[in-house]
């Protein structure tokens, strides 16, 4: 699946965002080793606090379904912003824990712009899984 129809899967997966305080809607379309798309979308709480971003949504929603950190090909994000959706900090740790360094994340938004890059260079020298229990590594 190439980055446009991933985008197009992140697109639909915006429609579902449950934001009831910020009112913006943030998409993310996960794809696995198997060519299969799963979807997130952002849910906000309101102790604000909890609120779930879009793309820890797909990414939770694939590991409790089976399946293998670190197997995973690409990301799509995608919001209305002015330029493509740039993750945030609290999901690119958790990019860098649950995907390889080299994988694609590709980031859009509703004007068709879309920008590639990857888990590593979004969180250069994270501290990772790699980090803790050396002698287990
Ligand atoms: O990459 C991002 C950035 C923000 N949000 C959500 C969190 C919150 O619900 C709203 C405003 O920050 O957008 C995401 O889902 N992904």
């Amino acid at each position: 699946m190439d980055a446009g129809l991933l985008m197009q899967e992140a697109i639909k997966a915006r429609t579902r965002a449950y934001i009831p305080y910020s009112k913006f809607g943030v998409g993310a379309a996960l794809l696995d080793a198997h060519g299969e798309v799963h979807h997130g979308c952002n849910v906000e709480n309101a102790a604000y606090g909890p609120t779930n971003c879009a793309e820890r949504t797909a990414l939770f929603r694939a590991i409790a379904d089976g399946h293998e950190a670190g197997s995973f090909q690409a990301i799509a994000i995608v919001a209305d912003t002015e330029g493509p959706c740039s993750p945030c900090g609290v999901c690119r740790q958790v990019l860098v824990e649950l995907c390889k360094p080299d994988m694609k994340v590709i980031m859009g938004n509703l004007k068709g712009d879309i920008q590639e890059t990857t888990v590593s260079e979004l969180l250069p020298g994270a501290f990772g899984p790699w980090d803790l229990n050396k002698e287990q590594a």
